[in-house]
């Protein structure tokens, strides 16, 4: 991906989202060294680029207990609220409530004493002071993140872990509405005893952990809300190189092919294998913003609106593909027609153009001029084969 005007800087103690977190939290936080936070400019404001050439596979970052992990208000009674299990563990029947708030369950003693140390201590008493409705979530989220603050002495509340995230306040404010936002907020402060003064910081908060928070999924059920500084740093791509994984408290992000050093560390947002202009009305209702990744700058003329993932990845193999099918196309022929050449990288060469044949004839959609010198290549590979297995 081409940024131009990107400038490169190292997490420094002022633009790392840890930084104020590191020295006051005891909470054993585990990153791997691999990216940087990089300002890219424009639209895409800050992101996260390779330091070294990562290869497929390879765990990017892993985060033991992200900043704020908690189920939805609609799965806050039916899983666990630390790990997320839907079944109870050891001598637990059923998941159990909180005998204080009875608004949270657990599937163990050890989840819920793990869960009072990190945060239900200091939630408890104003949850216990609401009726029986949950909190809307991102409503637990920011009460949550307002008691970080009182917790881990952050003495000034400007310098919290959200303040040089993007956060789109101003479309936030038209789409959700400013009066409900504020409510919201003062909900959260009033819940949380911080002082009133800090409403606005609230409001601004509240839409910044919205824009930069992800979905949970566990057995693919969206079940739980997560906001966590370094997370929040990830780009969106519609042809994602990695993929972020959450297992109880902890997430991490798993390489989904390699990635070049200095490219950026692009996850997905949404389900990628929907046409250009659905994704992109998701991005907007919900991260409020136009997506400038590769594939839909790519998709943007008329046939692209419609490609699903598989039109596109064929595409892009396609262009990858294009000098050596020239070459094998251009190359000189002996009498019986087979290519000159027996060597290893144009073997290698035909069966990937094999292997793209294979893909583009499932999907229907080998009708163009390349296609057909695939075609060719094809038969070429055959007799190939069978002469390679008769030497
Ligand atoms: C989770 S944040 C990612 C980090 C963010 N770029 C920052 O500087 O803090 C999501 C926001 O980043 C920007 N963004 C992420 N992916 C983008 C993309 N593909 N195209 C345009 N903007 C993008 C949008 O402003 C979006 O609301």
């Amino acid at each position: 991906m081409a940024h131009p005007g990107s400038s490169t800087s190292g997490i420094s103690e002022q633009g790392d989202p840890f930084a104020k977190l590191k020295d006051t939290s005891s909470a054993p936080r585990r990153t791997f060294n691999l990216t940087q936070v990089v300002n890219h400019g424009g639209a895409l404001a800050h992101g996260l680029t390779a330091k070294i050439d990562i290869d497929r596979g390879d765990q990017i970052i892993e985060v033991c207990d992200a900043y704020i992990l908690l189920p939805k208000n609609s799965h806050i009674s039916s899983v666990c609220y630390w790990c997320f299990s839907r079944e109870p563990n050891g001598p637990y029947e059923k998941l159990m409530p909180c005998k204080a708030c009875m608004k949270v369950v657990y599937c163990s003693y050890k989840c819920q004493r793990t869960a009072w140390e990190h945060i239900h201590k200091a939630e408890c008493p104003p949850l216990r002071n609401l009726g029986i409705r949950p909190l809307p979530t991102v409503t637990h989220a920011l009460l949550q993140a307002l008691l970080h603050f009182t917790r881990r002495e952050i003495s000034d509340p400007r310098k919290n872990p959200a303040a040089t995230l993007v956060g789109s306040v101003d479309d936030m404010k038209a789409s959700n509405g400013e009066g409900a936002m504020q409510l919201q907020a003062m909900a959260a402060v009033h819940y949380s005893g911080v002082p009133p003064q800090l409403i606005p910081l609230a409001c601004e908060l509240f839409c910044k952990m919205e824009i930069n928070s992800f979905q949970v999924k566990h057995f693919n059920e969206m079940v739980g809300y997560c906001f966590d500084p370094l997370l929040a740093r990830m780009n969106h791509s519609c042809d994602p190189n990695a993929e972020v994984s959450f297992s109880e408290h902890d997430y991490r992000v798993t390489a989904l092919r390699g990635i070049k050093k200095d490219e950026p560390v692009v996850i997905s947002y949404i389900d990628v294998n929907n046409d250009r202009d659905t994704r992109r009305k998701e991005l907007k209702e919900r991260w409020h913003f136009d997506c400038k990744c590769v594939r839909c700058e790519g998709e943007a003329g008329p046939e692209g609106k419609y490609f699903t993932l598989t039109d596109y990845l064929y595409n892009k193999r396609l262009v990858q593909l294009q000098p050596k099918i020239d070459e094998f196309v251009n190359h000189p022929r002996n009498k019986a027609g087979l290519p000159n050449v027996s060597g290893r990288p144009l073997y290698e060469a035909l069966r990937h153009i094999a292997l793209t044949q294979a893909r583009a004839e499932m999907d229907g959609v080998n009708t163009n001029a390349e296609s057909l010198a695939l075609k060719n290549a094809m038969y070429d590979l055959r007799w190939i084969e069978t002469v390679m297995c008769r030497c």
